[in-house]
């Protein structure tokens, strides 16, 4: 589990947001949303603590990662697979590589363990008969794939997709949706969604979380946001152009 508690961070006396609180529940799929430039990037890099807040705690596992020496914190990462904004595939490598990357960084997994974990997660994605292709001969749906086979190959808890559908079309977005749906469910694991796509929220998320106006302006189940009140909110969906 993984509970935010008043967080508040700003950059060069800039407020980002301050005291920003909420829990996420084993085996729950959270979107965090908001409008450009609320923090909602700089909030995923909160939860595994790349960095580190004005004041406040993060909880994981009940163990404050702020408060983790190096080796704690390291061994904590390991908990998180990363599906980071535009994929951040490196060129200079092919798919497997790429997906390979986490275990030759993190592990002393052998040639065999690593090319059986590095197919099984390309499968995952079906992805199996593109581990030699390059990057640069990836569409961008399959840019996502590769990404999302590169988070799960460490086998992680937690699961952060920064902007997961960006750059899609519908029918593309909708696949990406429905592996995040399937991977939460067939690998049981908990996932965070950092979206400006409803359509992508309605799909995936049971609760959300929305940053707005320097704080979480809202929080709640999905089923509660469509018949919320909240005008920030209302409009915020309303603009996404995508009515509920
Ligand atoms: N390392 C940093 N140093 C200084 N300011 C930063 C840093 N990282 C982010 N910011 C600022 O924090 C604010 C929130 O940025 P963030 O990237 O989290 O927004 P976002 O909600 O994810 O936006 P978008 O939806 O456009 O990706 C922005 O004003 C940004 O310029």
């Amino acid at each position: 589990m993984i509970e935010i508690q008043n967080l508040k961070k700003s950059f060069g006396g800039v407020l980002v947001w301050e005291d920003v609180s909420f829990k996420i529940e084993d085996g729950e799929t959270v979107a965090i949303i908001g409008r450009s430039g609320c923090g909602k990037s700089v909030l995923l890099k909160h939860i595994n603590a790349l960095l580190v807040p004005d004041t406040g705690k993060i909880l994981i596992d009940g163990s404050n990662i702020f408060e983790l020496d190096y080796v704690d914190q390291r061994i904590m990462r390991q908990k998180f697979g990363v599906l980071f904004q535009g994929s951040a595939l490196f060129d200079s490598i092919n798919t497997f590589e790429n997906v390979a990357f986490p275990l030759r960084y993190f592990t002393n997994q052998s040639e065999q363990e690593i090319h059986d974990n590095v197919m099984q997660s390309l499968e995952y994605v079906n992805l199996e008969n593109a581990a030699d292709k390059e990057t640069s001969e990836l569409s961008g749906g399959m840019r996502k794939r590769v990404g999302i086979a590169r988070a799960i190959v460490l086998k992680p808890e937690y699961i952060m997709y920064d902007e997961p559908t960006s750059g899609l079309d519908p029918k593309t977005a909708g696949e990406i949706n429905e592996l995040i749906n399937g991977m939460a469910n067939a690998l049981d694991i908990t996932s965070i969604v950092v979206t400006h796509d409803m359509h992508s929220v309605l799909e995936v998320a049971d609760k959300v979380a929305f940053l707005d106006q320097e704080k979480l302006s809202w929080t709640g189940a999905v089923e509660d946001m469509k018949n919320s009140e909240h005008e920030e909110l209302l409009s915020f969906i309303k603009a996404s152009e995508y009515q509920i």
